[in-house]
């Protein structure tokens, strides 16, 4: 669950990115974050998995109370939390089997049991037959793709997923959503921000609409509510 309460956050610059945010969302919700340009959505999501602080207020993820946890436990929140970015960034020099291995949290595990983990998730993706490709020969879709593969190697109960579908053109846009579902329909809760009308119109889910730093509008099965 991850819980926000009286939420603010100003930047070290002045400015102000969120202005009392009170959100509830549980586990195995699908959200999309909606809202114009600078509105605080990118904010958002980084105080959830602690790229971030709230400058007051309480972010709790499964009870875990991110302002004030100890220094050392960060990687453990991290752990239950995958994060897809709209640029992939994935390690350019790295095949696509290593990227999503490399971001497997190596707990004495045999290579065997590390392989059958990696292979696994990219077979949720439809990667498997890639496993040896490099980024740059994947499409933008494909390379979308390996980064959810690598955000879920872990089994994280979280997925964010920052305007996944930014970059990449309609057709390739509905598979990626289409593997979120399904990630989802598996348990885990996704938060997508997206600027994607049409994404948001077609498959509905809870939208929370930010404005300024607020949350404007918080609808189940809403739509994307701004005109073009
Ligand atoms: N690290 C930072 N330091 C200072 N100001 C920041 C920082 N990150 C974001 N901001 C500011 O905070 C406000 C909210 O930014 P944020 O990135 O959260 O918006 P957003 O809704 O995600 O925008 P977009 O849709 O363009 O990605 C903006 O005014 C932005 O300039």
């Amino acid at each position: 669950m991850i819980q926000m309460q009286g939420v603010y956050k100003t930047y070290r610059n002045g400015v102000t990115a969120l202005n009392g945010l009170d959100v509830q969302i549980d586990q195995g919700e699908f959200v999309y974050v909606v809202g114009p340009s600078g509105a605080g959505k990118s904010t958002f999501t980084k105080l959830i998995y602690r790229e971030e602080k709230p400058t007051n207020g309480t972010v709790f993820i499964n009870d875990i109370n991110t302002s004030t946890m100890k220094q050392r436990r960060i990687p453990m929140l991290r752990r239950q939390i995958g994060v897809v970015y709209q640029d992939f960034r994935l390690l350019p020099t790295l095949t696509v089997y290593e990227n999503v291995a490399f971001a497997l949290e190596v707990i004495e595990e045999d290579t065997a049991n590390i392989r059958r983990r990696v292979m696994d998730v990219l077979d949720q993706v439809h990667l498997k037959n890639k496993a040896r490709f490099l980024p740059d020969e994947l499409s933008g879709g494909e390379q979308q793709r390996v980064s959810i593969a690598r955000a879920m190697v872990n089994h994280p109960k979280i997925l964010i997923a920052d305007e996944p579908t930014g970059n990449l053109d309609p057709d390739t846009s509905w598979e990626i959503m289409h593997i979120l579902e399904e990630i989802n329909t598996g348990g885990t809760t996704v938060l997508m921000a997206t600027h994607s009308r049409e994404i948001v119109n077609t498959i509905r889910k809870r939208v929370i609409a930010i404005e300024d730093g607020m949350i404007v509008r918080d609808q189940a099965q809403g739509d994307y509510g701004y005109e073009m």
